[in-house]
């Protein structure tokens, strides 16, 4: 089948994105197979991508539309910030809806986005989630930070669940930090069950952090927004951020900001880049 995406990023995270409200594509299972789905993320043989974004119609009365998030690697997970934004920006510019505030669930919960004016989108990324049980990692109790081997090593890390798991090391150069050596031993390590998004965090002050993020399923990307609001936390968590924090990624700066209460909002940009059209094989 034809399939018709638009190509969009949020800070050089790349996204696929489908509109599957006006394209037939299975709501339940994944949407595609997923061979198929890393296929098309393949840089040199596909589109490209860190993830794909797929727009379905709302399950539930109280959300305008469910959005699915998959990994390069062709794996289903339930949250993405830089994609909620691209996401909210699609809906919007497809003539799907108007609104400026849109209800969206997802495998994690249901998220509010609101779009501001100059396009820029602010998501509730909804509370942290300490319980090692929520994040998922196996550890005896919740703690400010963990200490996780693998043969002769040891890093100590922080985690938090928003919906998908995190864990951050503090580094004191984030231009030197071991993201590709590391990033993959940490993502696969034993300690988490479902794996886990790893971030390298250099506190620059109180209000402002360097962070490159390994990501679960795609490896190293320009920018990762749920790993930005995991780092801030847990930074707050130690003591180290204030509130309001400016997190510089590869791919250019987002705003987090987090008192404590109610959700984490993140603010940046969402980019389209161009539409097209690719044949795929639909999932049986
Ligand atoms: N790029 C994302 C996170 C995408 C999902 C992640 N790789 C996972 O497997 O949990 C973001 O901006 O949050």
């Amino acid at each position: 089948m034809n399939l018709r995406f638009t190509k969009m990023h949020g800070l050089g995270n790349d996204f696929m994105v489908i509109d599957g409200i006006n394209q037939p594509l299975p709501e339940t299972g994944l949407p595609l197979p997923a061979a198929e789905i890393r296929r098309l993320g393949n840089r040199h043989f596909g589109v490209g991508f860190d993830q794909m974004l797929i727009v379905q119609p709302a399950q539930g009365p109280e959300a305008d539309f469910r959005y699915r998030i998959l990994n390069a690697d062709g794996s289903e997970v339930s949250q993405c910030g830089n994609g909620a934004r691209c996401f909210a920006r699609f809906v919007r510019d497809a003539g799907l809806t108007d609104k400026q505030e849109i209800v969206v669930e997802t495998a994690a919960g249901q998220m509010t986005l609101t779009v501001t004016g100059d396009e820029q989108v602010t998501v509730d990324m909804g509370a942290p989630r300490w319980a090692p049980a929520d994040i998922p990692m196996t550890a005896k109790a919740e703690a400010d930070s963990y200490i996780v081997v693998s043969g002769h090593q040891a890093w100590e890390v922080g985690a938090v669940g928003l919906g998908n798991p995190h864990c951050t090391l503090l580094v004191e150069n984030v231009d030197q930090a071991p993201v590709e050596t590391v990033g993959p031993l940490l993502e696969s390590h034993e300690q988490f069950p479902e794996r886990v998004n790893v971030g390298f965090m250099q506190v620059v002050s109180r209000s402002e952090i360097r962070l490159r993020v390994y990501e679960r399923g795609a490896g190293e990307t320009l920018a990762c927004g749920s790993g930005a609001c995991a780092a801030v936390v847990i930074g707050q968590r130690r003591g180290l951020l204030d509130s309001q924090v400016t997190v510089h990624l590869p791919g250019g700066p987002l705003q987090i900001s987090y008192d404590g209460e109610g959700g984490i909002r993140m603010t940046g940009p969402a980019s389209r880049v161009y539409d097209g059209s690719i044949n795929v094989t639909p999932a049986e």
